[in-house]
Protein backbone atom coordinates (compact mmCIF):
# COMPACT_ATOMS: atom_id res chain seq x y z
CA UNK A 1 0.00 0.00 0.00
CA UNK A 2 0.95 3.52 -0.88
CA UNK A 3 1.42 6.17 1.86
CA UNK A 4 -1.28 8.11 0.32
CA UNK A 5 -3.58 5.57 0.77
CA UNK A 6 -3.48 5.64 4.91
CA UNK A 7 -3.68 9.82 4.91
CA UNK A 8 -7.43 9.37 4.29
CA UNK A 9 -10.09 11.67 6.14
CA UNK A 10 -11.44 8.95 8.87
CA UNK A 11 -7.66 7.68 8.96
CA UNK A 12 -6.51 11.74 9.81
CA UNK A 13 -9.33 12.19 12.27
CA UNK A 14 -8.42 10.05 14.27
CA UNK A 15 -5.24 11.00 14.22
CA UNK A 16 -6.02 14.28 15.72
CA UNK A 17 -8.51 13.22 18.23
CA UNK A 18 -5.95 10.76 19.57
CA UNK A 19 -3.63 13.46 20.14
CA UNK A 20 -5.95 15.53 21.33
CA UNK A 21 -6.93 12.95 23.67
CA UNK A 22 -3.09 12.33 24.89
CA UNK A 23 -2.37 15.48 25.27
CA UNK A 24 -5.57 16.16 27.87
CA UNK A 25 -4.37 12.97 29.77
CA UNK A 26 -0.80 13.82 29.59
CA UNK A 27 -2.28 17.34 31.60
CA UNK A 28 -4.99 15.50 34.11
CA UNK A 29 -1.70 13.25 34.97
CA UNK A 30 0.67 15.52 35.43
CA UNK A 31 -1.92 17.74 37.34
CA UNK A 32 -2.63 14.67 39.84
CA UNK A 33 0.98 14.19 39.89
CA UNK A 34 3.05 17.60 39.77
CA UNK A 35 0.07 19.33 42.08
CA UNK A 36 2.34 21.46 44.73
CA UNK A 37 -0.79 21.09 46.92
CA UNK A 38 -0.45 18.00 49.66
CA UNK A 39 -2.74 15.47 48.51
CA UNK A 40 -4.88 15.37 51.46
CA UNK A 41 -6.27 18.80 51.32
CA UNK A 42 -10.03 18.04 50.12
CA UNK A 43 -11.83 19.28 47.66
CA UNK A 44 -13.86 18.51 44.35
CA UNK A 45 -12.62 15.12 42.65
CA UNK A 46 -12.57 17.31 39.27
CA UNK A 47 -10.33 20.24 40.99
CA UNK A 48 -7.95 17.79 41.42
CA UNK A 49 -7.61 17.01 37.56
CA UNK A 50 -7.80 20.50 36.07
CA UNK A 51 -8.05 24.32 37.08
CA UNK A 52 -10.53 24.50 33.79
CA UNK A 53 -13.47 23.59 35.90
CA UNK A 54 -13.48 26.66 38.00
CA UNK A 55 -12.87 28.44 35.38
CA UNK A 56 -16.40 27.44 34.00
CA UNK A 57 -17.40 28.32 37.64
CA UNK A 58 -15.88 32.02 37.53
CA UNK A 59 -17.46 32.34 34.03
CA UNK A 60 -20.62 31.16 35.48
CA UNK A 61 -20.71 33.90 37.55
CA UNK A 62 -21.17 31.93 40.80
CA UNK A 63 -17.82 31.56 42.09
CA UNK A 64 -19.03 32.97 45.67
CA UNK A 65 -21.58 30.79 46.37
CA UNK A 66 -19.81 27.86 45.03
CA UNK A 67 -16.57 28.23 46.89
CA UNK A 68 -18.68 28.77 50.27
CA UNK A 69 -20.50 25.68 49.59
CA UNK A 70 -17.23 23.92 49.57
CA UNK A 71 -16.05 25.27 52.36
CA UNK A 72 -19.22 24.63 53.95
CA UNK A 73 -18.92 20.68 52.91
CA UNK A 74 -14.95 20.54 53.30
CA UNK A 75 -14.12 23.05 56.02
CA UNK A 76 -11.58 25.79 56.00
CA UNK A 77 -9.20 24.50 53.38
CA UNK A 78 -10.31 23.80 49.97
CA UNK A 79 -8.44 22.90 47.02
CA UNK A 80 -9.85 24.76 43.67
CA UNK A 81 -7.36 23.46 41.50
CA UNK A 82 -4.19 21.42 41.11
CA UNK A 83 -2.23 24.31 42.16
CA UNK A 84 -5.01 26.67 44.24
CA UNK A 85 -6.40 26.96 47.55
CA UNK A 86 -9.25 28.59 49.39
CA UNK A 87 -8.93 29.95 53.36
CA UNK A 88 -11.63 30.22 55.29
CA UNK A 89 -10.35 30.63 58.89
CA UNK A 90 -8.87 34.02 60.27
CA UNK A 91 -5.40 32.65 60.84
CA UNK A 92 -4.89 32.88 56.79
CA UNK A 93 -5.37 36.57 56.33
CA UNK A 94 -2.15 37.28 57.56
CA UNK A 95 0.21 35.30 55.53
CA UNK A 96 -2.11 35.85 52.46
CA UNK A 97 -2.93 39.12 52.54
CA UNK A 98 -1.28 41.34 55.85
CA UNK A 99 1.98 43.66 55.68
CA UNK A 100 5.16 41.41 55.09
CA UNK A 101 3.18 38.39 52.90
CA UNK A 102 5.70 37.16 50.22
CA UNK A 103 2.36 36.59 48.44
CA UNK A 104 2.04 38.71 45.31
CA UNK A 105 -1.21 39.49 42.94
CA UNK A 106 -2.47 36.73 41.06
CA UNK A 107 -2.50 36.22 37.34
CA UNK A 108 -6.00 37.55 36.97
CA UNK A 109 -4.69 41.03 37.40
CA UNK A 110 -2.47 41.22 34.46
CA UNK A 111 -5.61 40.97 32.66
CA UNK A 112 -6.90 43.99 33.71
CA UNK A 113 -6.55 46.87 30.98
CA UNK A 114 -3.40 48.98 31.66
CA UNK A 115 -0.86 48.43 34.38
CA UNK A 116 -1.36 51.14 37.65
CA UNK A 117 -1.71 51.24 41.10
CA UNK A 118 -4.40 48.41 41.24
CA UNK A 119 -2.97 46.06 39.01
CA UNK A 120 1.37 46.36 40.34
CA UNK A 121 2.40 42.99 41.54
CA UNK A 122 6.00 43.72 42.53
CA UNK A 123 6.10 44.69 46.14
CA UNK A 124 8.57 47.50 45.59
CA UNK A 125 7.16 49.28 42.38
CA UNK A 126 3.63 49.47 44.22
CA UNK A 127 4.74 50.99 47.50
CA UNK A 128 6.50 53.46 45.11
CA UNK A 129 3.19 54.09 43.23
CA UNK A 130 1.54 54.21 46.30
CA UNK A 131 3.67 56.60 47.51
CA UNK A 132 3.02 58.79 44.97
CA UNK A 133 -0.78 58.25 45.18
CA UNK A 134 -1.83 57.87 48.70
CA UNK A 135 -2.12 61.93 49.26
CA UNK A 136 -5.12 62.31 47.03
CA UNK A 137 -7.00 59.62 49.10
CA UNK A 138 -6.56 60.96 52.42
CA UNK A 139 -9.28 61.99 54.85
CA UNK A 140 -8.29 65.40 54.52
CA UNK A 141 -8.21 65.88 51.09
CA UNK A 142 -11.36 63.82 50.20
CA UNK A 143 -13.14 66.53 52.74
CA UNK A 144 -12.22 69.24 50.42
CA UNK A 145 -14.17 67.26 47.35
CA UNK A 146 -16.98 67.17 49.67
CA UNK A 147 -18.78 69.60 47.38
CA UNK A 148 -18.62 68.05 44.29
CA UNK A 149 -20.03 64.79 45.69
CA UNK A 150 -22.77 66.74 47.20
CA UNK A 151 -23.30 68.29 44.09
CA UNK A 152 -23.61 64.69 42.26
CA UNK A 153 -25.71 63.57 45.17
CA UNK A 154 -27.76 66.54 44.74
CA UNK A 155 -28.22 65.36 40.90
CA UNK A 156 -29.42 61.57 41.86
CA UNK A 157 -31.96 62.95 44.90
CA UNK A 158 -33.39 65.02 41.73
CA UNK A 159 -33.30 62.07 39.36
CA UNK A 160 -35.03 59.90 42.10
CA UNK A 161 -37.48 62.48 42.98
CA UNK A 162 -38.87 62.57 39.39
CA UNK A 163 -39.76 58.71 39.42
CA UNK A 164 -41.42 59.14 42.77
CA UNK A 165 -44.20 56.91 43.28
CA UNK A 166 -43.27 54.81 39.83
CA UNK A 167 -41.27 52.02 39.76
CA UNK A 168 -37.34 52.80 38.91
CA UNK A 169 -34.01 50.88 38.71
CA UNK A 170 -31.84 52.29 41.70
CA UNK A 171 -29.18 50.56 40.39
CA UNK A 172 -28.99 52.78 37.42
CA UNK A 173 -29.01 55.61 39.89
CA UNK A 174 -26.26 54.36 42.32
CA UNK A 175 -24.23 53.78 39.07
CA UNK A 176 -24.75 56.83 38.01
CA UNK A 177 -24.05 59.01 40.85
CA UNK A 178 -20.66 56.78 41.10
CA UNK A 179 -19.85 57.55 37.50
CA UNK A 180 -20.43 61.44 38.20
CA UNK A 181 -18.84 61.53 41.24
CA UNK A 182 -15.29 59.60 39.56
CA UNK A 183 -15.95 61.91 37.25
CA UNK A 184 -16.03 64.82 38.77
CA UNK A 185 -12.98 64.05 41.00
CA UNK A 186 -10.85 61.68 39.31
CA UNK A 187 -11.03 63.38 35.28
CA UNK A 188 -12.19 67.05 36.51
CA UNK A 189 -15.48 66.70 34.48
CA UNK A 190 -18.94 65.29 34.88
CA UNK A 191 -20.28 61.85 32.56
CA UNK A 192 -23.08 63.80 32.47
CA UNK A 193 -24.82 60.80 33.73
CA UNK A 194 -27.81 62.20 34.49
CA UNK A 195 -28.77 64.46 31.38
CA UNK A 196 -30.31 61.92 29.54
CA UNK A 197 -32.73 60.45 32.27
CA UNK A 198 -32.36 56.97 31.93
CA UNK A 199 -30.25 56.49 29.34
CA UNK A 200 -26.51 55.74 30.69
CA UNK A 201 -23.57 57.60 28.83
CA UNK A 202 -21.97 55.85 26.06
CA UNK A 203 -18.84 55.20 28.43
CA UNK A 204 -20.81 53.17 30.31
CA UNK A 205 -21.03 50.90 27.58
CA UNK A 206 -17.35 50.38 27.35
CA UNK A 207 -16.70 50.40 30.62
CA UNK A 208 -19.11 47.23 30.79
CA UNK A 209 -17.52 45.56 27.96
CA UNK A 210 -14.22 45.88 29.08
CA UNK A 211 -14.32 43.53 31.31
CA UNK A 212 -15.25 40.54 29.49
CA UNK A 213 -13.15 41.53 26.69
CA UNK A 214 -9.88 41.50 29.15
CA UNK A 215 -11.05 38.55 30.60
CA UNK A 216 -11.44 36.14 27.09
CA UNK A 217 -7.86 38.10 26.09
CA UNK A 218 -6.33 36.34 29.48
CA UNK A 219 -7.62 32.88 29.40
CA UNK A 220 -8.18 32.44 25.46
CA UNK A 221 -5.58 34.11 23.85
CA UNK A 222 -6.17 32.93 20.36
CA UNK A 223 -10.10 33.46 20.93
CA UNK A 224 -8.97 37.08 21.02
CA UNK A 225 -6.96 37.57 18.41
CA UNK A 226 -9.19 35.66 16.14
CA UNK A 227 -12.30 37.56 17.23
CA UNK A 228 -10.13 40.71 16.75
CA UNK A 229 -9.64 40.02 13.18
CA UNK A 230 -13.29 39.78 12.03
CA UNK A 231 -14.47 42.54 10.17
CA UNK A 232 -17.55 43.07 12.07
CA UNK A 233 -18.37 46.27 13.06
CA UNK A 234 -19.95 45.69 16.06
CA UNK A 235 -17.85 43.13 17.25
CA UNK A 236 -14.50 45.39 16.56
CA UNK A 237 -16.66 47.97 19.26
CA UNK A 238 -16.60 45.51 21.50
CA UNK A 239 -13.11 44.24 21.40
CA UNK A 240 -12.18 47.85 21.61
CA UNK A 241 -14.57 48.75 24.61
CA UNK A 242 -10.93 48.95 26.97
CA UNK A 243 -9.08 51.58 24.66
CA UNK A 244 -12.37 53.76 24.66
CA UNK A 245 -11.95 53.98 28.69
CA UNK A 246 -8.33 54.78 28.18
CA UNK A 247 -8.89 57.50 25.77
CA UNK A 248 -11.59 58.67 27.44
CA UNK A 249 -9.59 59.55 30.19
CA UNK A 250 -6.55 60.63 28.43
CA UNK A 251 -8.50 63.38 26.64
CA UNK A 252 -10.23 63.87 29.41
CA UNK A 253 -6.71 64.58 31.38
CA UNK A 254 -5.48 66.86 28.67
CA UNK A 255 -8.46 68.87 28.55
CA UNK A 256 -7.87 69.37 31.95
CA UNK A 257 -4.49 70.13 31.57
CA UNK A 258 -5.45 72.79 28.59
CA UNK A 259 -8.17 74.33 30.93
CA UNK A 260 -6.53 74.61 34.38
CA UNK A 261 -3.07 74.44 33.74
CA UNK A 262 -0.77 72.17 36.58
CA UNK A 263 -1.39 74.27 39.33
CA UNK A 264 -5.20 74.94 39.41
CA UNK A 265 -7.38 75.68 42.89
CA UNK A 266 -10.02 73.65 41.07
CA UNK A 267 -10.48 71.12 44.65
CA UNK A 268 -10.29 67.67 42.27
CA UNK A 269 -8.17 64.36 43.31
CA UNK A 270 -6.94 65.32 39.89
CA UNK A 271 -5.27 68.33 41.16
CA UNK A 272 -3.85 66.96 43.58
CA UNK A 273 -2.06 64.25 41.63
CA UNK A 274 -0.90 66.39 38.92
CA UNK A 275 0.19 68.43 41.54
CA UNK A 276 2.47 65.38 43.72
CA UNK A 277 2.44 65.64 47.55
CA UNK A 278 4.49 69.11 48.39
CA UNK A 279 3.89 67.70 52.60
CA UNK A 280 6.11 64.82 51.80
CA UNK A 281 8.21 65.93 48.61
CA UNK A 282 6.79 62.75 46.74
CA UNK A 283 6.81 64.05 43.07
CA UNK A 284 3.96 63.68 40.45
CA UNK A 285 3.52 60.86 38.16
CA UNK A 286 4.87 61.11 34.16
CA UNK A 287 1.90 62.35 32.65
CA UNK A 288 1.31 58.45 31.14
CA UNK A 289 1.05 57.47 34.44
CA UNK A 290 -1.67 59.96 35.62
CA UNK A 291 -3.73 59.49 32.64
CA UNK A 292 -3.70 55.35 33.03
CA UNK A 293 -4.53 55.95 36.60
CA UNK A 294 -7.56 58.12 36.82
CA UNK A 295 -9.12 55.83 34.21
CA UNK A 296 -8.25 52.70 36.65
CA UNK A 297 -9.69 54.37 39.48
CA UNK A 298 -12.79 55.32 37.59
CA UNK A 299 -13.41 51.24 36.99
CA UNK A 300 -12.33 50.58 40.44
CA UNK A 301 -15.00 53.06 41.49
CA UNK A 302 -17.60 52.88 39.57
CA UNK A 303 -19.92 49.25 39.96
CA UNK A 304 -18.20 48.59 43.73
CA UNK A 305 -20.04 51.59 44.92
CA UNK A 306 -22.87 51.45 42.63
CA UNK A 307 -24.04 48.21 43.17
CA UNK A 308 -23.05 48.95 46.81
CA UNK A 309 -25.51 51.69 46.68
CA UNK A 310 -28.46 49.51 45.57
CA UNK A 311 -28.04 46.80 47.69
CA UNK A 312 -28.25 49.33 50.90
CA UNK A 313 -31.37 50.43 49.28
CA UNK A 314 -32.80 47.12 48.35
CA UNK A 315 -32.52 45.88 52.23
CA UNK A 316 -33.85 48.73 52.89
CA UNK A 317 -37.01 48.21 51.75
CA UNK A 318 -36.86 44.73 52.55
CA UNK A 319 -36.44 46.05 56.16
CA UNK A 320 -39.29 48.56 56.82
CA UNK A 321 -38.05 48.65 60.34
CA UNK A 322 -34.54 49.14 59.99
CA UNK A 323 -35.56 51.95 57.64
CA UNK A 324 -37.62 53.46 59.66
CA UNK A 325 -34.95 53.50 62.56
CA UNK A 326 -32.41 55.09 59.99
CA UNK A 327 -34.97 57.76 59.05
CA UNK A 328 -35.85 58.58 62.80
CA UNK A 329 -32.29 58.83 63.48
CA UNK A 330 -31.51 61.58 60.02
CA UNK A 331 -34.47 63.44 61.50
CA UNK A 332 -33.70 63.73 64.85
CA UNK A 333 -29.86 64.26 63.85
CA UNK A 334 -28.58 67.61 62.99
CA UNK A 335 -28.22 65.60 59.28
CA UNK A 336 -30.20 68.75 58.11
CA UNK A 337 -28.94 71.79 59.21
CA UNK A 338 -25.85 70.98 58.35
CA UNK A 339 -26.67 69.76 54.54
CA UNK A 340 -25.95 66.31 55.68
CA UNK A 341 -21.95 67.19 56.28
CA UNK A 342 -20.07 64.09 55.94
CA UNK A 343 -18.50 64.86 59.15
CA UNK A 344 -21.65 64.88 60.89
CA UNK A 345 -23.33 61.97 59.61
CA UNK A 346 -19.95 59.92 60.38
CA UNK A 347 -21.52 59.55 64.06
CA UNK A 348 -24.60 58.25 63.33
CA UNK A 349 -24.55 54.55 64.06
CA UNK A 350 -27.66 53.49 62.42
CA UNK A 351 -26.26 54.57 59.53
CA UNK A 352 -22.81 53.11 60.06
CA UNK A 353 -25.05 49.90 60.90
CA UNK A 354 -27.21 49.89 57.96
CA UNK A 355 -23.88 50.85 55.28
CA UNK A 356 -21.42 47.78 56.99
CA UNK A 357 -24.31 45.15 57.00
CA UNK A 358 -24.66 45.70 53.53
CA UNK A 359 -21.18 45.43 53.26
CA UNK A 360 -20.80 42.31 55.08
CA UNK A 361 -23.80 40.40 52.89
CA UNK A 362 -22.68 42.05 49.60
CA UNK A 363 -19.60 42.78 49.12
CA UNK A 364 -18.50 44.27 46.38
CA UNK A 365 -16.06 41.82 45.53
CA UNK A 366 -17.58 38.48 46.96
CA UNK A 367 -14.54 35.94 45.88
CA UNK A 368 -10.81 36.13 45.68
CA UNK A 369 -8.80 38.51 46.01
CA UNK A 370 -6.24 35.69 43.84
CA UNK A 371 -2.65 35.74 45.56
CA UNK A 372 -0.05 33.59 44.14
CA UNK A 373 2.90 32.75 46.70
CA UNK A 374 6.64 33.83 45.71
CA UNK A 375 8.54 31.87 48.50
CA UNK A 376 9.68 27.99 48.43
CA UNK A 377 7.67 27.35 51.67
CA UNK A 378 5.02 30.02 52.38
CA UNK A 379 2.93 28.46 55.27
CA UNK A 380 -0.64 29.22 55.38
CA UNK A 381 -2.80 28.10 58.22
CA UNK A 382 -0.29 25.10 58.97
CA UNK A 383 0.31 24.36 55.31
CA UNK A 384 3.14 24.08 53.80
CA UNK A 385 2.87 25.62 50.38
CA UNK A 386 5.48 26.06 47.19
CA UNK A 387 5.70 29.20 45.47
CA UNK A 388 3.48 29.67 42.31
CA UNK A 389 0.47 28.86 44.39
CA UNK A 390 -3.00 30.33 44.12
CA UNK A 391 -4.41 31.25 47.44
CA UNK A 392 -7.29 33.05 48.37
CA UNK A 393 -10.10 34.03 50.67
CA UNK A 394 -13.21 35.27 49.88
CA UNK A 395 -15.28 37.72 51.40
CA UNK A 396 -18.63 36.07 50.69
CA UNK A 397 -17.55 33.78 53.50
CA UNK A 398 -15.52 34.75 56.20
CA UNK A 399 -18.24 37.90 56.64
CA UNK A 400 -20.46 35.24 57.25
CA UNK A 401 -18.84 33.08 59.40
CA UNK A 402 -21.25 32.14 62.04
CA UNK A 403 -18.70 31.93 65.15
CA UNK A 404 -17.76 35.78 64.20
CA UNK A 405 -21.63 36.79 62.89
CA UNK A 406 -24.28 35.18 64.73
CA UNK A 407 -27.23 34.04 62.80
CA UNK A 408 -25.18 35.44 59.88
CA UNK A 409 -27.59 35.66 57.52
CA UNK A 410 -29.60 38.21 58.93
CA UNK A 411 -29.35 41.42 57.95
CA UNK A 412 -29.30 43.06 60.98
CA UNK A 413 -27.32 46.21 61.67
CA UNK A 414 -27.65 46.36 65.24
CA UNK A 415 -24.77 44.14 65.47
CA UNK A 416 -22.58 47.46 64.46
CA UNK A 417 -24.44 49.64 67.31
CA UNK A 418 -23.12 49.32 71.34
CA UNK A 419 -25.79 48.67 73.93
CA UNK A 420 -25.30 52.75 74.69
CA UNK A 421 -26.41 53.01 71.05
CA UNK A 422 -22.93 54.22 69.99
CA UNK A 423 -20.73 52.55 67.21
CA UNK A 424 -19.79 49.19 67.38
CA UNK A 425 -16.37 48.88 65.28
CA UNK A 426 -16.20 45.13 66.62
CA UNK A 427 -13.72 43.33 67.69
CA UNK A 428 -10.43 43.20 66.19
CA UNK A 429 -10.75 38.73 65.28
CA UNK A 430 -14.08 40.22 63.65
CA UNK A 431 -12.45 43.04 61.72
CA UNK A 432 -10.08 40.60 60.27
CA UNK A 433 -12.83 38.59 59.16
CA UNK A 434 -14.15 41.46 56.97
CA UNK A 435 -12.36 41.56 54.28
CA UNK A 436 -14.75 43.62 52.07
CA UNK A 437 -12.41 46.38 51.54
CA UNK A 438 -9.18 43.89 51.09
CA UNK A 439 -6.62 44.01 53.73
CA UNK A 440 -2.19 45.14 54.26
CA UNK A 441 -0.88 46.96 51.31
CA UNK A 442 -3.17 46.62 48.95
CA UNK A 443 -6.28 47.63 50.86
CA UNK A 444 -8.96 49.74 48.39
CA UNK A 445 -7.39 52.86 48.30
CA UNK A 446 -10.98 54.28 47.81
CA UNK A 447 -12.70 53.52 51.09
CA UNK A 448 -13.00 56.90 52.39
CA UNK A 449 -14.32 58.11 49.15
CA UNK A 450 -17.03 54.90 48.85
CA UNK A 451 -18.05 55.23 52.43
CA UNK A 452 -18.64 59.23 52.40
CA UNK A 453 -20.25 58.88 49.09
CA UNK A 454 -22.79 56.12 50.16
CA UNK A 455 -23.48 57.89 53.46
CA UNK A 456 -24.24 60.79 52.16
CA UNK A 457 -26.30 59.15 49.51
CA UNK A 458 -28.29 56.86 51.76
CA UNK A 459 -28.88 59.72 54.38
CA UNK A 460 -30.68 62.41 51.72
CA UNK A 461 -32.36 59.50 49.96
CA UNK A 462 -33.98 58.20 53.56
CA UNK A 463 -34.19 61.34 54.29
CA UNK A 464 -36.73 62.42 51.52
CA UNK A 465 -37.86 58.85 50.51
CA UNK A 466 -39.46 55.73 51.54
CA UNK A 467 -38.48 52.53 49.51
CA UNK A 468 -40.15 49.71 48.90
CA UNK A 469 -39.71 46.62 46.80
CA UNK A 470 -41.08 46.07 43.61
CA UNK A 471 -42.93 42.26 44.42
CA UNK A 472 -40.56 39.48 43.94
CA UNK A 473 -39.19 40.53 40.91
CA UNK A 474 -36.92 42.65 43.13
CA UNK A 475 -35.50 40.00 44.86
CA UNK A 476 -35.23 37.56 41.78
CA UNK A 477 -33.22 40.80 39.94
CA UNK A 478 -30.94 41.20 43.46
CA UNK A 479 -29.62 37.51 43.46
CA UNK A 480 -25.99 38.08 43.48
CA UNK A 481 -23.72 37.13 41.08
CA UNK A 482 -20.35 37.85 40.66
CA UNK A 483 -17.60 38.38 37.66
CA UNK A 484 -14.67 39.56 39.53
CA UNK A 485 -17.20 42.36 41.02
CA UNK A 486 -20.50 42.14 42.79
CA UNK A 487 -23.32 41.96 39.94
CA UNK A 488 -26.75 41.89 41.01
CA UNK A 489 -28.22 38.49 38.04
CA UNK A 490 -30.95 40.87 36.59
CA UNK A 491 -28.49 44.14 36.11
CA UNK A 492 -31.55 46.55 37.73
CA UNK A 493 -32.76 46.89 41.16
CA UNK A 494 -36.83 47.83 40.85
CA UNK A 495 -37.64 50.05 43.98
CA UNK A 496 -40.57 52.21 44.45
CA UNK A 497 -39.68 55.50 46.26
CA UNK A 498 -42.26 57.50 48.20
CA UNK A 499 -41.97 60.91 48.68
CA UNK A 500 -42.03 61.85 52.38
CA UNK A 501 -43.71 64.60 54.01
CA UNK A 502 -41.18 67.12 55.97
C1 LIG B 1 -17.98 50.02 48.01
C2 LIG B 1 -16.95 50.38 47.30
C3 LIG B 1 -15.65 49.62 47.16
C4 LIG B 1 -15.30 48.38 47.60
C5 LIG B 1 -16.13 47.41 48.42
C6 LIG B 1 -13.94 48.14 47.18
C7 LIG B 1 -13.23 46.98 47.43
C8 LIG B 1 -11.91 46.80 47.10
C9 LIG B 1 -11.16 45.60 47.38
C10 LIG B 1 -11.70 44.35 48.04
C11 LIG B 1 -9.89 45.81 46.96
C12 LIG B 1 -8.72 44.86 47.11
C13 LIG B 1 -8.45 44.11 45.86
C14 LIG B 1 -7.27 43.21 46.03
O1 LIG B 1 -6.71 43.03 47.10
O2 LIG B 1 -6.90 42.64 45.05
C15 LIG B 1 -9.83 47.13 46.39
C16 LIG B 1 -8.68 47.69 45.85
C17 LIG B 1 -8.64 48.93 45.30
N1 LIG B 1 -9.68 49.83 45.21
FE1 LIG B 1 -11.57 49.59 45.92
N2 LIG B 1 -13.49 49.25 46.50
C18 LIG B 1 -14.50 50.18 46.48
C19 LIG B 1 -14.45 51.43 45.91
C20 LIG B 1 -13.33 52.02 45.39
C21 LIG B 1 -13.23 53.38 44.90
C22 LIG B 1 -14.35 54.41 44.98
C23 LIG B 1 -11.96 53.54 44.43
C24 LIG B 1 -11.27 54.74 43.82
C25 LIG B 1 -11.68 55.91 43.68
C26 LIG B 1 -11.25 52.30 44.62
C27 LIG B 1 -9.93 52.10 44.29
C28 LIG B 1 -9.22 50.95 44.59
C29 LIG B 1 -7.81 50.79 44.28
C30 LIG B 1 -6.90 51.80 43.59
C31 LIG B 1 -7.45 49.52 44.73
C32 LIG B 1 -6.07 48.87 44.59
C33 LIG B 1 -5.23 49.24 45.80
C34 LIG B 1 -3.84 48.66 45.70
O3 LIG B 1 -3.66 47.56 45.17
O4 LIG B 1 -2.93 49.31 46.20
N3 LIG B 1 -12.11 51.40 45.21
N4 LIG B 1 -11.07 47.72 46.48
Amino acid sequence: MTLESYLTVPALAATVAAVLAGNIIWTIISNVLASPIPSSVPGPFLARLTSKWILFVDMSGYRARTVDALHKKYGPVVRLAPNELSFSCREAVQPIYGTGSTCIKGPIYDYFGKRGLFQMKDAGEHRERHRRMAHIFSAGSLQQMEPLVQSVIDRTVGAIENKAGQVCDALHFCRMMALDVAGEVLMGKSFGAFDGQENAPVYVKHLDNAYPVWFIQGIAPLVYHTLNMLPIPALQEFMTSGDYVYKYGNDAFEEFLRLNGRTSNRRTLLTKLIAGNPETGAEPLPDADISTEVSNLTFAAVDTTGNTGAYALYRLACHPDWQEKLQTEIRTSRARETNFAYRMLQTLPVLNGVLMETLRLHPAQPSGPLRETTDHSTNIAGLNLPAKTLVSMQAYTTQRDPAYFPNPDKFDPGRWIKADGTINPGTPELQDMMLVWGKGPRTCSGQYMATMELKILLARLMDRFGVALHGEKTHLEMEMTDHFVLIPKGHCCSLVFTTLGS
